[in-house]
Parts: C-alpha cells; sequence; structure tokens
C-alpha cells in the first residue's frame, strides 16, 4: 500500500492515470487511463498539473510535481524517488516502491517519462556540477550540513557532482578562472555571497568570459550569514531545499554589473553600498557570531554615530519615477520567462566570438563623465545602495522592484540628516514592504553610475566583500551571466507594493 509517511513505500499498482489537463497530447499512450497492471491490488497513481497523486483504499496522498528527483522502472519494479518534507525547513529524500509485471513494463516506462517530463518542465536533468564549499563561510559548518542535507538530494536526482573545498580565500576565483566550460553546467557554490562573487569574476578571466559566463551557472547553497544569493532565487536559507532548487532550477540569464576602480575591472551581481549599509555589512566583521543579527546591530550602532557620509555621486538614470518602475516591474513579471539571452542582450555584450568581457560602453572611473549623466547631491549621503537583487537577507527586501534581467540596476539614496526616528521608521518599514514608497527613500533605475568618497577613510562594499574607498563607477551589462532560479524569471519576493 501507498503510504507516503514512511521512506520507502512498496506496493503494486493497478492503474496508471495521466488526467488530460496534464498531459495534453491526446496520442500520449499515458491516455489510456486504465491500464491494469495487477488487478488484485488497488493502488493507483494519478498526474496531475502539478502532482502525483497516489490512490489506495484508504487514502489519497499527493506529492508535488517539484519534489521529484527521480523514477526508474526495471524488472525489481517502479521507484519514485522524491524529496519530501522532513521539517518546517527542510526536505530528505524518499521513496516509493511498486512492484510491476514484465509485460507491464513497456506502458510503466512511457509513464515515467511522463512524470519526468512534467516534474522538470524545462529544467535541465542529471546537472554537471562543480559544488565548491567554504570551510570560511558562517559560522564554519557548511561542510557537514552539505553532506548531510544536500548531497543526498542531488545524488538522488543524479546530478554528476565534482566537489572540492576552498583552500583559501581566492581560490573559489582560481577555480573558476580555469575550469572546462564543456564539463559543467553549474558551480554551486556552498558559502555564503563571498564564493559567488568569487566564481563570476574568475569566470570573468577567461579568455571566453563571455562564452563562459553564459554557460555555466552560478548557483548557491547557503553557508554564509546573508546568503542574498539563494534567498532571491530558491526563496530559502535551507540547505536541503536549495538542493532541491539547484536540481529544479532553471538556467537564468542574469545582468552582471562592471565595477571600475583605479585601474582594476570587477564583477558583482548583488550590491554596492557606501554609507550606513556598507559600515554595518563591514563594519561588524568582529561579531560574526551574531549571524544576520550582526547588520541590524550595526546598523544601530552607526545610525546613533554617525549619518553623514559626503561623496559626489553622478547617475545615467533610465527610470526616475517610482509609480513608472512599478510599471516596468509589473510589465517585465507579465512577459514571462525567457530563459535565453536575448537579442539586445547579444548587442550590447557583442557576439561569442568576440573575448573575454563586454567592452565598457561608459569606459572607466579615470574617464571624463559622460556629458549626460545627472549630478545628484552627495554632501549629506546616509546611504548609497545599488543593488541587482531584491534581498540582501532574509526579510530584507531592500529593492522589491529589482528583476534579474532587465539590464537596470536598482539605486537607492537616502539623506543622512533625516531623523533617527525616521531612519528606524526606515529599517522596519523593509520588512513590512513599506520602505519603497517612504518620501525620504529616493529610488531610481539606473544603467551606470560614478561615485567619490569625500573622507579619507571608511566602506565601500561590493557584494559584501570591502574595496579600497576611492572613487568607482558601475554599469549594468544585460543577461552577462546565467544562475539558475526556481522562477526563471523572478525573484523569490514581493514585488512593489
Ligand atoms: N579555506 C579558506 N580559508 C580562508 N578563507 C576562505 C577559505 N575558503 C573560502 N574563503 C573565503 O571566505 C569568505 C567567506 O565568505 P562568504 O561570503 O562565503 O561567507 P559569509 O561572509 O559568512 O557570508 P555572507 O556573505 O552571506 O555574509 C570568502 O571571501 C572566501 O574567499
Amino acid at each position: 500500500m501507498a503510504d507516503t509517511d514512511t521512506d520507502t513505500d512498496t506496493a503494486r499498482v493497478t492503474d496508471f492515470t495521466a488526467s488530460s489537463d496534464a498531459v495534453g497530447q491526446s496520442d500520449s499512450p499515458l491516455l489510456d487511463n486504465d491500464m491494469t497492471l495487477v488487478p488484485e491490488e488497488d493502488v493507483s497513481l494519478t498526474l496531475g498539473s502539478d502532482s502525483l497523486l497516489i490512490l489506495d483504499t484508504k487514502t489519497t496522498h499527493a506529492i508535488a510535481l517539484y519534489n521529484v528527483l527521480d523514477a526508474t522502472c526495471s524488472p525489481q519494479g517502479l521507484r519514485i524517488t522524491y524529496a519530501k518534507p522532513a521539517s518546517k525547513e527542510d526536505v530528505a529524500v524518499a521513496y516509493l516502491d511498486y512492484s510491476v509485471e514484465a509485460r507491464e513494463q513497456p506502458k510503466v516506462e512511457g509513464w515515467v517519462g511522463r512524470l519526468l517530463s512534467l516534474a522538470y518542465g524545462e529544467a535541465q536533468r542529471h546537472k554537471r556540477l562543480k559544488v565548491l564549499i567554504s570551510p570560511a563561510s558562517g559560522k564554519g559548518t557548511i561542510k557537514s550540513l552539505y553532506t548531510r542535507y544536500a548531497e543526498p538530494i542531488l545524488t538522488a536526482a543524479r546530478c554528476h557532482i565534482d566537489q572540492e573545498v576552498t583552500q583559501y580565500s581566492g581560490h573559489a576565483r582560481e577555480i573558476a578562472a580555469q575550469i572546462d566550460v564543456d564539463s559543467y553546467d553549474a558551480i554551486v557554490c556552498c558559502s555564503g555571497d563571498g564564493l559567488p562573487y568569487e566564481v563570476f569574476n574568475g569566470l570573468a578571466q577567461k579568455p571566453n568570459a563571455r562564452q563562459a559566463l553564459e554557460k555555466i551557472a552560478v548557483a548557491m547553497i547557503p553557508g554564509g550569514s546573508g546568503n542574498a544569493m539563494a534567498w532571491n532565487l530558491c526563496g530559502t536559507g535551507s540547505v536541503s531545499v536549495a538542493a532541491l532548487a539547484i536540481v529544479k532550477g532553471l538556467r537564468t540569464p542574469f545582468d552582471l554589473v562592471s565595477v571600475t576602480q583605479g585601474n582594476t575591472r570587477t564583477l558583482s551581481f548583488l550590491s554596492q553600498s557606501f554609507g550606513i549599509v556598507a559600515e554595518a555589512d563591514l563594519g561588524t566583521d568582529d561579531i560574526r557570531w551574531m549571524g544576520a543579527h550582526r547588520f541590524t546591530y550595526g546598523f544601530l550602532k552607526r545610525l546613533l554615530r554617525n549619518t553623514v557620509w559626503p561623496c559626489e555621486v553622478a547617475v545615467k538614470t533610465e527610470i526616475a519615477d517610482k509609480q513608472a518602475i512599478k510599471d516596468h516591474y509589473r510589465a517585465y513579471a507579465a512577459r514571462g520567462p525567457s530563459l535565453k539571452r536575448e537579442s539586445n542582450d547579444l548587442a550590447a555584450l557583442g557576439d561569442d566570438s568576440e573575448e573575454g568581457l563586454p567592452p565598457l560602453r561608459y569606459g572607466t572611473v579615470q574617464d571624463k563623465l559622460p556629458p549626460d549623466w545627472e549630478v545628484i547631491p552627495g554632501e549629506q549621503m546616509g546611504n548609497f545602495y545599488a543593488g541587482k537583487m531584491a534581498i540582501m537577507t532574509k526579510d530584507t527586501n531592500f529593492f522589491p522592484a529589482s528583476l534579474p534581467h532587465d539590464g537596470l540596476m536598482d539605486l537607492v539614496t537616502i539623506d543622512g540628516t533625516v531623523s533617527r526616528l525616521t531612519s528606524l521608521q526606515m529599517m522596519t518599514s523593509v520588512a513590512s514592504g513599506e520602505f519603497f514608497d517612504m518620501p525620504d527613500v529616493h529610488v531610481r533605475k539606473v544603467s551606470a553610475y560614478r561615485l567619490s568618497p569625500r573622507d579619507k577613510e571608511g566602506y565601500i562594499s561590493i557584494d559584501g566583500e570591502r574595496v579600497p574607498f576611492e572613487p568607482l563607477q558601475a554599469e549594468v551589462h544585460k543577461g552577462l551571466g546565467t544562475v539558475l532560479s526556481k522562477s526563471g524569471h523572478l525573484y523569490e519576493v514581493d514585488g512593489p507594493k
């Protein structure tokens, strides 16, 4: 009898049923709804549009097709492998086993094919993964968490795993720079956001950088303190749920940002910050044990001490008005996923025959400021925050209108002279979703900007990494990178209200 409450369930199958809305094609052999295999038993399996229904004489169980990892039909019978909710935050591998008579095997094999094509949709099966594990991330436990919670799911889904523990800071960058782009589909970073940053920059070092950044998707199994990549793309901070999201992840074109400082050029995938957010993030390294709370603590501490970080800022604004930004977000959301680089991406990036990174449209921070950029007030800057993803850690949706592949960065600027009460209200408004609409929160969609700090020392953060306290210029490249995402389209957060 099929019983999803045990990890291995055995039953004999009487019917294989496929509901017509799920199957769609009338010539499918699976439309034979009365495939009786073992008449004396009474179990049927029905494919619905988003779940597999298991019916026996007493109960009906449903397994979300998203959770189905694998299915095989052999002389030993039919085995369905799936990720079963194991606690509020975890899934674990479980099996359903059914006996199948030899003469029925071809029919069951056809059904298995159908099950898997519905369970995976456009997601690539049996992904070839380079798994990088950073022992220095977060509380230092990700290696054992990966082995216990993620690896069984990746293995059950028959992903090909090549695993490596990073030995020093910068190692992931070297690995990515040397990786054979034809041998892997994705690099999975078991870490915080530091490793994906290294991996994007390692791929960018390759002579065929444009091709490498398209071919190799970057993904995260959360092991740091912020884990923005996992929250945005998979909607989770759980190791096992992120592993499932990678198994089912859709290859999604993703914008990357070039940042120039002095003679250097680096790629940013998450954010650049200057002012209170940079200080709260980077100035709290001594209290890493606090986990994600260190950002809140750092923010409050700075708020009481110093609220203004003077700078000069010029921006290439594309959408300046909050309502227009909301309209842009909704139009993009309505368009649905596009899982390949688009023709306008290619026009900006150059075709694959061109080597290295795409050219910089606006030059570097050392060039003359383009004449059409808007100079915005920076004397009283409290928070300069540019984002390419929506949330920076759980429940911090700073950039609700951020989109993976719209060719734009979301820029938030807040004057440091707003009252402390307003600043505190802003902090709570991030979680409640009111932040975007607050009058003191200035939001723009920009394609490029330049920021020059006035002070001699302080913090600038790129993707949570400290960079020199020097002028920087950023410009976005539409669809330069690739990530694995759950939706193939939007971040796993609420958009602007
Ligand atoms: N073996 C190692 N020894 C020392 N440093 C390492 C080693 N492996 C990786 N690193 C570095 O450790 C850093 C870990 O940063 P990561 O972002 O992954 O974690 P985190 O800072 O805890 O998380 P978050 O960015 O989400 O807050 C990376 O910059 C990486 O270069």
